[in-house]
This record gives structure tokens, sequence and C-alpha cells, in this order.
């Protein structure tokens, strides 16, 4: 059994320390505010995230960056793609080059347009395991059955971190694409703001299913481009996250969406959610820096997501810009394999 760190005890790093904790390791958490703390280690409750769950004895929480960082050599990153830099940066003095990092955040760095596993690259030159998959927290740490992927560059590491987290209610593959892997992690946010909008102007399923299915088209097609690979996309890292982050109200991203679709200003919708919204920030970098790239395809929900959180258009309008597009084929590569 393994020492095991996670930095952030907000409601996936409690989830994750939970299923690690469960499968016999020990587990220390770094979070920064006093009473939670108090609070775990004392009364075994993370009272902001899941007042209702007993947590594991095998999990500590420490206020000092340090200890977590020197104990163990499997660090796991549970904090905001925002935070990823800031945090990577304050633990440089404590790293050794035998530290494995896991990085379990969905989205793409505003300005730099790098992924987790870039950023964590960039500023502490160690191996990456990124984690993603549909792993809603509250599911997860009620034990509920679910898939995930680790996915890395070195297929040792990501083969250690698979064996830490594999349960009977977590079964883990690996899969070397991290580009698709974390591009489809960070875009299905997107999408799921899309959802969200459209649940929020009480469109119907087949609205969603349309959305969802060229969602994942649009995904695909921007994750292809950058060096990913079309079949993760299929995978439970694209389709399948991007289902259950679409339909499922566990999802802040599709919750936020719902809100902005009921009319809500983006601080009303943000006060309402008061947790992390990755898709936000999401958009902003990926639609900022693709306006500048000169592909000869569109992303036009990204597009519309952008113009109604970031432009104020209606989101009547967006679906009217969406829907009312020149016409297209479905599938252009399906057009070129059969020479129509
Ligand atoms: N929740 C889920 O179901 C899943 C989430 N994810 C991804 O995990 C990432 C984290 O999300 P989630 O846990 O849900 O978000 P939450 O909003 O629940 O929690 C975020 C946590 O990050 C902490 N934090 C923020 N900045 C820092 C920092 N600089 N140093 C230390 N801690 C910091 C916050 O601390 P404080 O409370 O002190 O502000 C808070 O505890 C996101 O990228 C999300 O997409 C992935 C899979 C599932
Ligand atoms: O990524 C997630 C589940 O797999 C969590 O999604 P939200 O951030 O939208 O809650």
């Amino acid at each position: 059994m393994k020492k095991i760190t996670i930095i952030g005890g907000g409601s996936w790093g409690t989830a994750i320390a939970q299923l690690l904790a469960d499968n016999g390791h020990q587990v220390l958490l770094y979070l920064r505010d006093k009473k939670q703390k108090f609070n775990i280690n004392q009364r075994r409750r993370n009272a902001k995230y899941f007042p209702q769950k007993e947590l594991s004895k095998n999990i500590t929480a420490t206020l000092n960056l340090q200890e977590a960082v020197n104990l163990t050599e499997i660090i796991f990153f549970a904090v905001p793609t925002y935070a990823t830099r800031k945090v990577a940066q304050a633990i440089r003095p404590f790293i050794t080059d035998k530290k494995i990092i896991v990085s379990t955040a969905k989205g793409i760095e505003e300005d730099t347009f790098l992924r987790n596993s870039e950023i964590i690259k960039e500023v502490l030159d160690l191996p990456v395991v990124v984690l993603s998959g549909p792993t809603h927290a509250e599911e997860v740490i009620k034990g509920l059955p679910t898939a995930a992927v680790v996915a890395s560059l070195c297929q040792n590491k990501a083969v250690e971190v698979q064996d830490l987290l594999m349960s009977a209610s977590f079964r883990v593959y690996t899969n070397p694409d991290l580009v698709g892997v974390e591009f489809a992690g960070a875009i299905k946010n997107i999408i799921a703001l899309a959802a969200g909008i459209a649940d929020g102007l009480a469109y119907g399923d087949n609205t969603k299913a349309a959305l969802v299915t060229r969602g994942l088209h649009e995904m695909s097609r921007l994750g292809y481009t950058m060096g990913g690979k079309l079949l993760t996309f299929a995978g439970l890292t694209g389709m399948g996250d991007l289902v259950v982050t679409c339909t499922s109200m566990h999802s802040r991203n599709r919750r936020f969406g719902i809100k902005i679709g009921e009319g809500l200003e983006l601080s009303e919708a943000y006060k309402s959610i008061n947790q992390v919204v990755e898709g936000v920030r999401t958009t902003r970098a990926v639609y900022e820096w693709f306006k500048k790239q000169k592909f000869d395809f569109e992303i036009p929900i990204t597009r519309e997501i952008y113009n109604v959180l970031f432009n104020n258009k209606d989101p009547l309008q967006a679906v009217d810009d969406l829907m009312l597009r020149g016409p297209k084929h479905e599938i252009e590569e399906v057009v070129q394999d059969l020479d129509w």
C-alpha cells in the first residue's frame, strides 16, 4: 500500500482521496482552509463538499505543502486549471526527479492554450499521468461504478497509477494518447455549457442529441488537428464524459449553462454554482486561440458559446445562427472517402 498526496480538497480531490483510501492507501490531502482541515482530521467530514459522507481514517488533511510533497512520490493535482501553474510553481522547491504527477483537471490554460500536462511539464519537467473520464465526484465518493482512463506518454507510469485507482467500482483503462484525452476532457465542458443552455431554453431531447453529436464532431476535429487520435474521442474521455456532463445534474458546467439559458448574467450564474466551472475559461482559451489560426474548418458551437458568454449575445440568436448556417455534409471525411 502506498502513501499518496492530493493537492486540492475540493469535490474531486476529496472523492479521489476516498477512492484511494478505500483501496488501502494512506492519503495526505493538502488544502488551504484550517476549518476544513480540522473537520477532516477530527470529524472525518469535508463539510463544504460532502457533509453527509464519513471519510476514511486513511485520509489526513494538511495545510503544509512541503510536508505533503515530501511524504510521497505520487502527487495528484486536484485543483482547477487556472491554479495548475501556481501549484506547480509552489511545489517546485520540494520536487525530486522520482515524483510522478497525476493531473486531474479538465481545462486549457488561458493565454497559453496549454493542456494541464504541458503546464506541469513546463514548470516541473516530470512525467505526468492524466486521469479523465465520466467521473462525477458525487457518484465516485459513493462507490457507484464507473470507468476512467489514465493517459501518459510513459506506459509504466500510467500502469502504476492504474493499479492505485482500480477497484470494484472504479475500472481504469490506460491510453497513450495524452493529447486526445486532455482535449476531450477540456472541450466536453464547452459542449456541456451548450447542453445546459439548451435545457435552460426548454428545448427538447432531440436538441440535446443533436448538440452532443455535433459537439463530439467539433471536439474530435479540433483534438485530431492538435495531434490527438480520433478514436480517443469515441472513448470514455470523449463520448463517455460528454454524455454524462451534458445530461447529469451533477455537472457544474451543465447547471451553469441552464442558468445562462434562463437569462442569468455570468456573475449570477457563478454565484448560484459556487464551485469551479471549467468550461467558461476553456471557451475563452480555445476560441481566442482558434480565431488566430488558419484552419479550414469551423468550431461553431464553441464560437456561439463564446459570444453568449463574453459578447452578451442572446442565446436564442445563437441558436438561430447555428441552425441557419449554410448547408453542409455531415462528415467531410466520409464524402471524400466515397468520392461523392
Ligand atoms: N468534481 C468532479 O466531479 C470532477 C472534477 N474534475 C476536475 O477537477 C478539477 C477540480 O475540480 P473540483 O474539485 O470539482 O472543484 P471544486 O470547486 O470542488 O474545488 C476546487 C478546489 O481547488 C482548490 N484550489 C483552488 N486553487 C488552489 C490553489 N492555488 N492551491 C490549492 N488549492 C486550490 C480550492 O480550494 P479552496 O476551497 O481553498 O478555494 C478547492 O478546494 C477541475 O479541473 C475539474 O474539471 C474532474 C473530474 C471530476
Ligand atoms: O468532469 C466531470 C465529470 O466527469 C465534472 O464535470 P463538471 O465540472 O461539469 O461538474
